[in-house]
């Protein structure tokens, strides 16, 4: 592989704002995509993997090149020059890489691989809670699966197409898939591809979203013509998938505390031909109360650390802190305790998370069934990066008497 110039000074750039001025890695790479209309598949996709790499690498590439958590430009140029040397490139002659230590880099890799937290690149912190929460050896194969790059996988919109078609028609786009057995609407691509720009994107026939995740609208065990609450709907990826479950009978009223989320939701709807969905903004507890005792299936996917999709977010490792952590684990009994009254008797409720760590999912649950015996629990899924090869989640079916 041959570097070139303005390709690697946007990365450096990219990693300046996410390293240094707490931007989200996501939107920078968006923006970084966006600078030369020139670029071609494999140049944008240089960008954002490189980006990504050395977001996902951050501490142990610091820790080789010895920048001691500063990250000037010069440091971060040390930092890329770690990756490429890892990856057996061949460095150009210019002034930022001039006098990289080749051998003393693998020899550092060698030596700092043996450390855990190093070697899987995480705070301290993080990497203590994981071996309390999921013991060591668990720790160990889970951390290092969500240090992996994720599968672009996709979610058949059934109320347009189904799964069999819609893999015809991607590969008259040269998008080759396949099928996942045990998830019936997941599609993998077997390369990774701008999927946003075809026309199938455009025309609402899937949505991306990964095959953990497309567990949980099913769980909840939906049918055509119910009432269906979404209470933490966000921008509605379970929402649509609700809404196809329930083949567009019914309703299904999809809530937020951020009403920018549910108007992405309502757009996104729209490109999906989902036309039972309802938003509405949690402007105060009546919001909730007024739904009291009125649905059949309750979907709370709560906020979390997000400790599961890590692959997906690796500057989440940086973000996240020990006292976020605690303020959320209140406000997700909270939103338990609370949201579940809008089940009604003989109705159903999904608690679900994208954690991994037992003191946001299953002791949520335990907590909560301690206080209300009026509920019980129909069954649970941990669903571990290592185990099935999908992002880390957590869901768990509750029945009300
Ligand atoms: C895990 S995300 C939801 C993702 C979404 N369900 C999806 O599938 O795309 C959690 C959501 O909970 C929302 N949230 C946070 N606090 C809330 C609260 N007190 N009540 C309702 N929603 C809340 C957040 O804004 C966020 O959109």
């Amino acid at each position: 592989m041959r570097l070139h110039r303005n390709l690697v000074f946007s990365v450096i750039d990219g990693l300046n704002l996410i390293f240094n001025e707490g931007a989200y890695a996501d939107k920078v790479v968006e923006k970084l995509l966006k600078r030369d209309a020139r670029w071609g598949s494999r140049d944008r996709k240089f960008v954002a993997e490189t980006t990504y790499e050395i977001v996902r690498w951050k501490r142990l590439y610091a820790e080789i090149a010895d920048s001691n958590e500063n990250y000037s430009r010069e440091n971060i140029w040390r930092m890329f020059a770690v990756w490429a040397t890892l990856r057996g490139i061949e460095l150009p002659d210019w002034n930022q890489l001039a006098g990289t230590p080749t051998r003393r880099i693998k020899g550092r890799f060698d030596e700092l691989s043996k450390i855990r937290k190093i070697k899987e690149s995480i705070p301290d912190w993080l990497d203590e809670l994981g071996v309390q929460e999921l013991g060591e050896a668990v720790w160990t194969k889970e951390i290092h699966a969500l240090n992996e790059q994720a599968d672009v996988i996709l979610r058949t919109n059934t109320l347009k197409t189904t799964k069999e078609k819609l893999q015809t028609v991607l590969a008259k786009f040269d998008i080759e898939t396949e099928f996942i057995e045990g998830y019936p609407d997941a599609l993998r691509l077997k390369e990774r591809a701008n999927i946003f720009k075809n026309d199938a994107f455009k025309s609402g026939l899937f949505e991306v979203q990964d095959a953990s995740s497309q567990l949980v609208a099913e769980l909840l065990d939906v049918q055509p013509g119910m009432k269906v609450v979404d209470a933490c709907a966000g921008a509605g990826g379970k929402s649509l998938h609700l809404a196809a479950l329930m083949e567009n009978k019914g309703q299904l009223i999809s809530l937020d505390i951020y009403e920018g989320k549910l108007r992405e939701l309502k757009r996104r709807a729209r490109r999906n031909g989902a036309h039972n969905i309802e938003t509405r903004v949690i402007t105060s507890t009546k919001v909730i109360k007024k739904l009291y005792d009125k649905a059949d299936r309750v979907l709370i996917d709560a906020p979390c650390s997000g400790l599961g999709v890590l692959r997906r977010n690796p500057d989440a490792k940086w973000k996240i802190q020990p006292d976020f952590l605690e303020k959320i684990k209140n406000t997700q009994q909270d939103i338990l305790q609370r949201y579940s009254r809008m089940v009604k008797s003989g109705g159903k409720l999904v608690y679900a998370t994208c954690s991994i760590l037992p003191s946001e999912n299953q002791q949520q649950v335990e907590t909560f069934l301690a206080s209300n015996d009026d509920f019980t629990l129909i069954e649970d899924k941990k669903v571990l990066a290592s185990e099935s090869g999908f992002d880390g989640f957590y869901m768990a079916l509750l029945e009300r008497k």
